[in-house]
Formats: C-alpha cells, sequence, structure tokens
C-alpha cells in the first residue's frame, strides 16, 4: 500500500537520505493490516523517513505513494495518516476525552459521533475510566496510550509510530510494546514503528526492515531476520557478538562449538553467535582432549552477569593465542577476545567451561 522509491531528504547540505526504496510489508501475507518495524540506530534516518511519509518533511527527489496515489501534493492533514510520538504530546490543559476527540472535531464529526467514538477508542486501549483525567495527571504509560487513542480514533489509513515507549522505563516498556502490537492489530489498522530496540521490533512486529546510513538494508519476518542477517553489520547491530567464519561443506560447517547446519553452498560461510547462541558448562569429560574434541571449545570464565533469565558469562581462551571460536577457515585469525555465552546455574569466574553451539540459535550471515 506504501511504496517510497527513490526518496532523498536532506537538511540544507546534510543529505540524511538518498534514493530510499521501501514497501513495508511487501514480503509477507495479510501486509494490509501489519506492523512494519522501521529498526535502525540512532542517526540513520528513522524518523526523517517516517516524518517524509507523514508529510512533515519534503523530500527533494523521488516519490512517496500510498495505494498508488502520489502523495507530494497532499499535506499532512489531508493524508489520513495517524501519527504518535515519542512523548505523545497531549495538549496538557485538557481532559483525556478532549485530546482523543481533537481530530474529529476538525473533520467536523457531530457530538454524539465523537462522544461514541471517544468511548469504544479508550476501550480499546484499556482506559475508559479517564475520560475526565486532565493530560497532564496522566502517567506515562497512561499517556501514550491515550496518544496511541488519539491517532486511532479517526480510523487513519496508515499509523505512524516514532519510538512511542522510548521516553518509559524498562518494565513499562515490554508490557506496553506487547499491548500496542494487539491494540493495533484489533484496530485493524497498518502501522510502522520506528526503534532502535531489535528486541521491541520482535515483540511488536510481523516484518522488519533494518535501515542503516538513510538506506534500507533488509526486510524480513523477525524470525528470518535473527536466522539470516544480510551482512556482518546486521548480524553485530542484532545482537552477534562473535563472528566467525567456517568452511561449509554439504550445507554444515564444522565449528570449534559444534557442527551447524548452514544450508549454503559450498565455501567459506559466516555464523553469527548471540550470548544466546552458545552454552557455558562443566567440561564433559577431562580424558577427552579438548584439543580434539571438535564440539565445544574449553575456556576460563572471566566475568559473570546474573540476569533473570540465567547467568550470562563472558569466557576467556585458557591457551594464550588460540582464540574460542577458531576454526579451519579462520584459524589465522583467532578471536582472543573471548565469547559470550549463557552459563549454567552457579557458574563463578575462573570455572574452566566447555562452550558448545545452540545451532538453531545461530545466524548464517550473507544473502
Ligand atoms: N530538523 C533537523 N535539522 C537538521 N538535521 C536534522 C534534523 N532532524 C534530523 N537531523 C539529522 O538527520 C540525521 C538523521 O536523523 P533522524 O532523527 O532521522 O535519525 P533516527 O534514525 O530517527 O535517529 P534517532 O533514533 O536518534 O531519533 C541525524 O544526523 C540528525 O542529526
Amino acid at each position: 500500500m506504501l511504496v517510497v522509491e527513490g526518496v532523498r531528504v536532506a537538511y540544507g547540505e546534510d543529505v540524511v537520505i538518498d534514493g530510499l526504496d521501501w514497501r513495508p510489508g511487501a514480503g509477507i501475507d495479510g501486509a494490509a493490516t501489519a506492523v512494519t518495524a522501521l529498526l535502525g540506530p540512532s542517526g540513520c534516518g528513522k524518523s526523517t523517513l517516517l516524518r517524509a511519509i507523514a508529510g512533515l518533511e519534503k523530500p527533494s527527489a523521488g516519490r512517496i505513494t500510498f495505494g498508488g496515489r502520489d502523495l507530494a501534493d497532499l499535506p499532512t492533514h489531508r493524508r489520513d495518516f495517524g501519527v504518535v510520538f515519542q512523548d505523545g504530546q497531549l495538549f496538557p490543559g485538557r481532559t483525556v476525552a478532549a485530546n482523543v476527540g481533537y481530530g474529529l472535531r476538525m473533520r467536523g464529526w457531530s457530538r454524539s459521533a465523537i462522544r461514541d467514538r471517544v468511548a469504544e477508542v479508550l476501550e480499546l486501549v484499556s482506559l475508559p475510566d479517564l475520560a475526565d483525567r486532565p493530560a497532564d495527571e496522566l502517567s506515562g504509560g497512561q499517556a501514550q496510550r491515550v496518544a496511541l487513542a488519539r491517532a486511532l480514533a479517526p480510523r487513519p489509513r496508515l499509523l505512524l509510530l516514532d519510538e512511542p515507549l522510548a521516553a518509559l522505563d524498562r518494565r513499562l516498556r515490554d508490557r506496553l510494546a506487547a499491548d500496542i502490537a494487539h491494540i493495533v492489530r484489533e484496530s485493524g489498522t497498518p502501522t510502522i514503528l520506528v526503534t532502535h530496540d531489535h528486541t521491541e521490533a520482535a515483540v511488536m512486529a510481523d516484518d522488519v526492515s533494518v535501515m542503516r546510513d538513510g538506506a534500507i538494508v533488509q526486510s524480513a519476518a523477525p524470525m528470518m531476520l535473527w536466522r539470516n542477517p544480510v551482512d556482518e553489520w546486521t548480524a553485530r547491530f542484532l545482537g552477534c557478538t562473535t563472528v566467525i567464519a567456517a568452511e561449509s561443506v554439504g550445507g554444515v560447517a564444522p565449528t570449534s562449538f559444534g557442527e551447524i547446519v548452514t544450508g549454503r553452498a559450498d565455501g567459506i560461510v559466516h555464523l553469527g553467535f548471540r550470548p544466546e547462541s552458545l552454552r557455558a558448562g562443566a567440561v564433559p569429560d577431562e580424558g577427552v582432549d579438548p584439543a580434539r574434541d571438535r564440539s565445544s571449545s574449553v575456556g576460563v570464565v572471566a566475568r559473570v552477569a546474573v540476569l533473570p533469565s540465567g547467568p550470562r558469562v563472558y569466557v576467556e581462551p585458557d591457551v594464550v593465542g588460540v582464540g574460542l571460536g577458531t576454526s579451519g577457515a579462520d584459524a589465522g585469525a583467532p578471536d582472543v577476545h573471548g565469547v559470550d555465552a549463557i552459563g549454567d546455574e552457579g557458574v563463578a569466574v575462573g570455572d574452566r567451561v566447555a562452550v558448545t553451539a545452540i545451532p538453531e540459535r545461530v545466524a548464517v550471515i550473507g544473502p
């Protein structure tokens, strides 16, 4: 529905986006009601692109169409897009109901129609009892729900969310992320979510487009993105802290953390490991010579962080100069810096551990 073609946006001399092509949700079923995340690091141009779609920035080249119609000559308020920013931007002196009904009044809805629709969307965002509360007496999470209700009230054709959770604390973000995703799906509104947080993108979106330096580098469902990031930069941005090269033969690459199914043609492949891709546990059998054991690498725990999901450890090589994660393919450049892994319960600094891959959590990098 939304198509961005060859778009260029500059602030004075500073070109932020140049020749950008994008069809959010193009590769997935049900794109008409899907949530697409626009995910990228700070400053890559996500908000600029969103603002261009909303009509708040004017592209100096290219075009943006919705349902086949060029938006260039359509001002923001006539695009019928709902927008929610990081800080909600509610009118502080007015009640929740007045805020939510604002766009409907502007569109000339009748009083009774406004009252009914306001009640309906406040129900949708689970705040039916707050209609008469002044907007400046809301918590941060409530304010963002009200901002969402206000954006959804006029039944927009497209909803644009620009880091809607960024100003909230972690606990609230996690809960509200799932709630917002549910609410926008209930409302049947196609949605673009700008975020720099890949977990948030995975929780909320059906489809994720990764943006880097003003360009879209990959679009895929979250699962595909984790499994097959398009390049090493994307793999690292998505949380891989160790990247190694290995030789894949018959679709399988032996590594010093065990065999990984790559499904790739014979040749060198690059594999990305998140802490969750590796398990650091007891050395299985001291009788086995670790140098000959191809299913795991032995190292020494250098740091432990105890997270709710279990210990996160950093394991250094126990033989100086022979890195963890070396394989035939990259033996010339051992990763002497060690690896992040999930540790077994009770693991402590100084323990010798065997580091083993959890194969289905390893990313196979490249197109
Ligand atoms: N109004 C503006 N005037 C001049 N430069 C701007 C303006 N808005 C953004 N920029 C610059 O454009 C670049 C992209 O900014 P943008 O806000 O689009 O990035 P972003 O990916 O959304 O980042 P963040 O997640 O930090 O908001 C940055 O270098 C920023 O400094």
